[in-house]
């Protein structure tokens, strides 16, 4: 960490910007769009959202979305990523229903993308179930699998031509274990003992049976890359040299992203070891006939093992984990892992209360993923950091900075990243946070009818790391005006997405 050596990114080296359906379009209801998991959950349910400000509007961007484009030419990034709302193309979730408005849409945005030279990267689930679908028990009944099958289908089709970046679903550990196992997400149907892990196993073979379609009827003709998006925080002992807090750290690396990431990324696939011994003791001790953790077959296993181009890593922040003497609710996944996580009270906040910034915790995060799974190539989907509004958002320069220096670091040492992501391009709904907590590069004006978009100091900032392609800490622009400075003499749409 004392090494400051100037270090440069690649050419090859992609960036970009990403949001959500949910929490950028707006429209909830709007050119026959269906009802969400999340619009349900925020009607019923609005004393959930902080500042009581939902998915409804949000941030506009299903009338907004060429302002949208015109900022990330702005910054002047390679990718957007952005997700496609399985409630607007399909509103009840099932093939039988197409809305071509809702497509539309998406039509326009990739197009607007595609003729400014920005690849898009398209996540197919980002948490925005459709309510019929959830009313058949959404991620825990196993036709999740073929449900979700049939939607990346049709989307695959009408977009493989033009998108070479995919991802599948994003954060199953957020889906099922906040929307599942607790009530924090949407559908909050707190299941914690055995849905949660129902919903893991679902989530998982959806992914799959989704990456071996393109592999199988796209592939070849247009050489995309399929991954999945992983939440791949930095989980560590609090202490190294306590031999139970050590092991707590082992377990919370497993629960927190081993469950995933093991089944797709290891040699030998399935669930990792540790869990399954954990969860099936206690499932017999607790007089459960089976394990709560439910079984993978063979050809299960063999479809998860190497179902994914690249791996898609989530990464914000860093917990200190503990052993925990106190009993949890059993049963529950959180008794099954028993851990307690604390951060750092050095690493500086941002705004929202999980989010620390320790940038070494990324660099351990890459060693750990290549120690355990041989180098696998990486694009950092997501890293970001939360304000109050404001536009001098230096601890997000700051942030943002650290991260990335962290990041060059861990390339040097062999780390496979192709690409890097930041959350998010603009303020947006941040689920039960409403607008408390701005991620944006660009902040929104949610009090206007407009909803105005303004680049903040760190958009400027990300604008001269991509320009010249190292991290800088003494540079700073002379105003906060931004404009777009690549100039692009043709379209480029024979990208092939080259990883
Ligand atoms: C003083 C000690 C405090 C310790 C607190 C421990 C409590 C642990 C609770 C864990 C809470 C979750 C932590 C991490 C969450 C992130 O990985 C997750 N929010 C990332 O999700 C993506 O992030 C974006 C920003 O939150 C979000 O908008 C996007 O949609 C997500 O894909």
């Amino acid at each position: 960490w004392t090494d400051t050596r100037r270090r440069t990114f690649p050419q090859n080296f992609l960036f970009g910007a990403a949001s959500s359906a949910y929490q950028v379009e707006g429209a909830w209801n709007e050119d026959g769009k269906g009802e969400s998991i999340w619009d349900r959950f925020s009607h019923e349910h609005p004393e959930k959202i902080a500042d009581g400000r939902n998915g409804d509007v949000a941030s506009d961007s299903y009338h907004l979305w060429r302002r949208d484009v015109e900022m990330l030419r702005e910054l002047g990034v390679d990718f957007y990523r952005f997700s496609i709302s399985w409630p607007r193309v399909l509103p009840t979730g099932f093939p039988s229903s197409i809305n071509e408005a809702g497509f539309k849409y998406y039509d326009n945005l990739i197009d607007e993308l595609l003729k400014y030279d920005i690849q898009p990267m398209v996540t197919l689930y980002h948490f925005d179930l459709t309510q019929e679908l959830e009313d058949l028990g959404g991620w825990t009944n196993p036709l999740s699998v073929s449900w979700f099958e049939d939607y990346a289908k049709i989307v695959f089709k009408r977009y493989a031509e033009k998108v070479k970046f995919w991802i599948t679903i994003n954060q199953p550990n957020t889906i099922c274990m906040e929307g599942y196992g607790s009530d924090l997400m949407a559908p909050g149907v707190n299941v914690k003992d055995v849905g949660a892990y129902e919903c893991v196993k679902n989530v998982l073979l959806a992914h799959a049976k989704a990456y071996r379609l393109y592999e199988k009827e796209f592939k070849k003709e247009h050489e995309g890359n399929v991954g999945i998006g992983v939440a791949v925080n930095w989980f560590e002992s609090l202490d190294h040299n306590n031999t139970v807090n050590k092991e707590a750290a082992d377990r919370a690396r497993a629960f927190e992203f081993g469950i995933y990431l093991h089944p797709i990324f290891s040699k030998e696939g399935d669930f990792p070891p540790i869990i399954r011994t954990i969860v099936d003791k206690k499932s017999q001790e607790q007089g459960f006939k089976t394990s709560r953790l439910p079984k993978l077959s063979y050809e299960e296993i063999k479809l998860l093992r190497g179902s994914a181009d690249y791996l898609g890593m989530n990464h914000y922040t860093t917990f200190l984990v503990q052993h925990s003497e106190e009993k949890f609710e059993s049963p529950s996944v959180e008794d099954d892992r028993n851990t307690i996580y604390t951060q750092g009270p050095e690493w500086t906040s941002g705004k929202s209360s999980w989010l620390k910034s320790a940038p070494y915790g990324l660099y351990k995060a890459c060693v750990h993923l290549n120690l355990n799974y041989d180098y696998p190539p990486i694009i950092i989907t997501e890293h970001g950091w939360s304000t109050d509004k404001g536009l001098g958002d230096q601890s997000r320069v700051n942030n943002i900075r650290a991260y990335l220096g962290a990041l060059l670091l861990a390339m040097e040492d062999g780390t496979q990243v192709k690409g890097y992501t930041v959350w998010s391009l603009l303020d947006n709904v941040e689920w039960t946070a409403g607008t408390s907590e701005r991620f944006g590069l660009y902040e929104v004006d949610f009090e206007s009818e407009t909803k105005e978009r303004t680049a903040r100091l760190s958009a400027l900032v990300y604008k001269h790391i991509i320009e010249s392609r190292v991290v800088e800490d003494g540079w700073s622009p002379s105003s906060l005006k931004i404009e777009i400075t690549k100039k692009k003499d043709e379209k480029n749409n024979n990208y092939k997405g080259e990883l």
